[in-house]
């Protein structure tokens, strides 16, 4: 809990019915009841808890932090009662009494269950018209220092992701807020694939905007990066097609609105998929680091991806689904359910550089949280490193033996780059895995038996680790490349090439009859939730190369907190 620090203002007010000594320092904002008697707060205190968890506040004081302070209004006097700027009516006058007759208030960030944030207001008043008028300015002077906080935004809306809502929930639940900060916003409802991918690249006037606002899933944040991170190096002279070039990193934030079907970069960063949560995360001009990773097949880009990268058994749910995007979000589970049936494995090749000299593996039980000392930490080392062993990784290092190899017969290969954290998997893909520490988590499900294989992915909807089984292993990795085995080179495949040759036949036949039970020889990556077109791939960690107007996930309220400023 932040301490106030030097007083700018202090002056006692009355909130409804009662009077507070009420201070305002650059940090907080401190309401305190001026009675001796303790009493239980009139109003929801600063974190909505369940009612029995609720304690007796024993100053009734409240305290909010200035940077988490949404906007103040003033309360007009009209007729003998007050109208608010935006137009409602409210009788303050009539119910606190002749003498009060200014009144201002303030909007602030309130912590609701589950990471949710909502928008809680106060009401203060004065008899001094004077007094009144230098507490407005004070806050909103506080507010207009604070340089982090967006004022011009870019939106993108995707109106056909998810459940189709993402225009609803747009104007409905955002755009008021943004009104309320004073935020300007220029709107774009896209008409077609990638609309906001090539505006972004080609047409947007990326130095009127603070930041970009991206309302829908997973696939329209990744257009949005696409076209910001392209956009980024040619703005900085780097060659954006190159797999051993450093990228330059995205100075505009991305403010992700959820409106999609998976929604995972938005909850494994928020904590959950709440539109208005994710506004007042903007609002507040909160920031995020996120790493990339970079896909390549021979030296030819093909995709950005941010959360999921897998081949196999996701790579399957996904070419499944897409065929069934009229069934909605449920498409994910109608697909998981006949990909788990039809138990298809393959057989490739898979190279790693194990990340080396950071902090953290993925069988980790601690888990990346706002502040995260693992990413600032592993962060740091990643900039100090990338400059020394930028070519190091890409060609010393595999002529040093860094490289590890497995060959095999694989489910599933999974990159994580981040939790993937989701309401399908609270804990996500890999539960340890960090937003912003330079590497993902490489997990390898080996061929096992169907009953093995639901007892993995039960695991991801449970508190059980997993990753302690035989058939999986995890590796903390910076790069890997994947080669499926009809695409290995010849001597690789002259020691099977009867065998080899006997699969290709087979695999058509399989395309062609599915029910026959034969595994096709090759799936597709499933990168962030779009499919790529080449199986044999290069990929490579850019660490923190974007940012997202977003804090990690917060550490649940501590209610014993010693350190609570009223009691100062
Ligand atoms: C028995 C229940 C097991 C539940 C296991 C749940 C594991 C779920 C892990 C989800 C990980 C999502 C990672 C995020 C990927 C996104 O970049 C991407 C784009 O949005 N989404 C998907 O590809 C969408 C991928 C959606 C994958 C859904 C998989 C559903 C599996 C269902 C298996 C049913 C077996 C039932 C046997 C009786
Ligand atoms: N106007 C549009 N018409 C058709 N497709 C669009 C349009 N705008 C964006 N798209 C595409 O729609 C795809 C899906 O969008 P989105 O990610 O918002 O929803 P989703 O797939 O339901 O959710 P998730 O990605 O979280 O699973 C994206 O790949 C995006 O490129
Ligand atoms: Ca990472």
């Amino acid at each position: 809990m932040e301490r106030p620090g030097r007083l700018l203002l202090q002056s006692e007010l009355r909130v409804r019915n009662a009077a507070y000594d009420v201070s305002l320092s650059r940090s907080l904002l401190i309401w305190k009841r001026r009675t001796s008697s303790p009493v239980y707060h009139p109003f929801r205190p600063r974190f909505c808890v369940p009612l029995f968890r609720r304690r007796p506040d024993p100053g009734v004081c409240h305290s909010v932090p200035v940077s988490e302070i949404i906007s103040v209004r003033e309360e007009e006097e009209e007729n003998g009662s007050r109208q608010r700027d935006d137009g409602s009516w409210k009788k303050i006058r009539e119910r606190e009494g002749k003498d009060c007759r200014q009144a201002f208030t303030v909007l602030y960030v309130e912590r609701c269950r589950q990471h949710r944030w909502r928008c809680a207001e106060v009401t203060f008043t004065c008899s001094d018209e004077a007094v009144c008028q230098h507490w407005v300015s004070s806050i909103r002077e506080q507010l207009a220092s604070n340089t982090s906080r967006p004022k011009h935004l870019l939106v993108y809306i995707n109106p056909y992701g998810g459940k189709r809502q993402g225009k609803r929930i747009y104007e409905q639940k955002v755009a008021p807020l943004f009104t309320q900060a004073g935020i300007s916003t220029s709107v774009i409802v896209t008409e077609y694939a990638n609309h906001a991918r090539d505006h972004l690249k080609m047409e947007a006037e990326l130095k009127k905007f603070d930041g970009v606002v991206c309302v829908g899933g997973d696939g329209m944040f990744s257009e949005i990066i696409h076209g910001l991170i392209w956009r980024t190096q040619i703005d900085c002279g780097v060659d954006p097609n190159s797999p051993e070039e450093a990228l330059s990193p995205c100075s505009l934030r991305i403010g992700i609105i959820p409106a999609g079907s998976t929604d995972c970069i938005c909850f494994a960063s928020v904590g959950t998929n709440d539109p208005v949560t994710s506004a007042l995360h903007i609002i507040v001009g909160d920031s995020q680091p996120l790493d990339v990773c970079s896909v390549h097949h021979n030296n030819m880009f093909l995709r950005y991806s941010v959360s999921l990268l897998g081949y196999g058994f996701y790579g399957d749910v996904l070419s499944d689904s897409e065929r069934k995007r009229w069934m909605g979000p449920a498409r994910y589970d109608f697909s998981g359910l006949k990909m788990f049936l039809t138990h298809h494995y393959y057989e490739g090749t898979v190279s790693y550089l194990p990340a080396k000299g950071i902090i953290g593996t993925p069988r980790d039980a601690t888990r990346c949280r706002s502040g995260c000392v693992i990413c600032q930490h592993n962060g740091q080392l990643n900039s100090e490193r990338s400059e020394k062993y930028e070519m190091d990784e890409a060609s010393d290092s595999e002529s040093s033996g860094e490289w590890r190899t497995i060959r095999g017969k694989f489910l599933a290969i999974n990159a994580a780059s981040m939790s993937c954290a989701c309401p399908r998997s609270p804990k996500g893909l890999s539960p340890a895995a960090h937003l912003a520490d330079g590497t993902t988590d490489l997990i390898l499900v080996r061929k096992c038996s169907r009953f093995n294989f639901l007892r993995h992915l039960l695991r991801h909807t449970s508190k059980d680790d997993q990753f302690d089984l035989t058939f999986i292993e995890v590796h903390r990795v910076r790069r890997f490349r994947f080669m499926p085995r009809h695409c290995q080179s010849d001597s690789d495949l002259e020691l099977d090439l009867h065998e080899n040759s006997k699969r290709q036949i087979f695999s058509q036949i399989c395309k062609d009859h599915p029910a026959c039970g034969c595994a096709p020889a090759y799936s597709s990556w499933n990168c962030d939730g779009e499919i790529l077109t080449h199986t044999g791939i290069d990929v490579r960690v850019h660490g923190q190369l974007i940012k997202l107007f977003a804090r990690g996930i917060e550490e649940l309220p501590v209610f014993e907190d010693l350190s609570n400023p009223c009691a100062i």
